[in-house]
């Protein structure tokens, strides 16, 4: 018994429900960041029709072309090969470079878990109207750029959830096992979940998306409540999608733990 315990702490100590949580906190400002970069643009919906776009051998939008474009030049540097990273684009090359070792936490069911397609349409038929001002300014390739990054950003976050289910598996095998084998999603869905967790996030990002997006002066008084993103937008970003997304992606994942 002792000896599983120890066997199986080696490998699990950088892995715990706070530093997993501490990563997520972490990630929140990349993707605040991110929305406040887009925000800088207006809307510029040529980069998203496919029809305006007209690159030679390519039949997709401005944005498709660079995510695509940039996803294949990434893939050679191996990018995904990290558990952490998840990409948009279909048949990306293979790494050119010499693996690194991570660590086996995840179940290689992980491997077929991949939720972009969903994000990806959340993030341009609901998010982006939300954050942006309608518009264009023939910023095209930095507003595609800037979709990237964002893209990039809640694709992690939000595949994050398969730490977290894996930690919260770990720490209670037995309880997660019984819903396992019945394979029952609700069940799973009410043991994952921490409703004082979820408050605390969307309290912490709007406060994030103040602090971070506030206009700073070297005059007294500084920001005038004027917020380069609307902070009540952000912690309605995280209630509506980020987090119900991150609980779907643990559900997928436990579904599969025990295959
Ligand atoms: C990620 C976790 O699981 C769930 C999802 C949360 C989120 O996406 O932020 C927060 C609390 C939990 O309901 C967690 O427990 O930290």
């Amino acid at each position: 018994k002792f000896m599983e315990k120890a066997a199986s702490n080696s490998t699990t100590n950088e892995w715990t429900l706070g530093t997993v949580r501490d990563s997520l906190i972490r990630q929140e400002d990349t993707i605040i960041f991110g929305l406040i970069e887009r925000a800088k643009f207006p809307m510029n919906s040529v980069v998203y029709d496919q029809s305006f776009a007209r690159i030679p051998g390519f039949g997709g939008s401005l944005v498709q072309y660079i995510v695509q474009e940039t996803e294949a030049l990434h893939a050679k540097l191996g990018r995904y090969e990290s558990p952490e990273e998840h990409p948009f684009s279909d048949n990306l090359p293979p790494s050119l470079i010499r693996s690194h070792n991570y660590s086996q936490f995840l179940h290689p069911a992980a491997n077929n878990i991949n939720i972009n397609k969903k994000i990806w349409d959340i993030y341009f038929n609901q998010l982006l109207p939300l954050f942006t001002v309608e518009g264009e300014d023939g910023n095209y390739a930095s507003t595609a750029a800037s979709d990237l990054e964002c893209l990039q950003a809640l694709s992690r976050r939000i595949h994050y959830g398969k730490f977290v289910a894996e930690v919260k598996y770990r720490d209670a095998p037995k309880d997660y096992g019984h819903a396992i084998q019945a394979q029952d999603r609700d069940a799973l869905m009410k043991l994952l979940t921490f409703k004082s967790v979820e408050e605390m996030v969307k309290k912490r990002v709007e406060k994030k998306a103040m602090l971070f997006g506030q206009e700073v002066s070297l005059e007294n008084g500084g920001s005038k409540g004027k917020y380069k993103v609307d902070p009540s937008l952000v912690s309605r970003l995280y209630g509506e999608w980020v987090m119900p997304l991150t609980k779907l992606v643990q559900v997928e994942y436990l579904l599969r733990r025990l295959d």
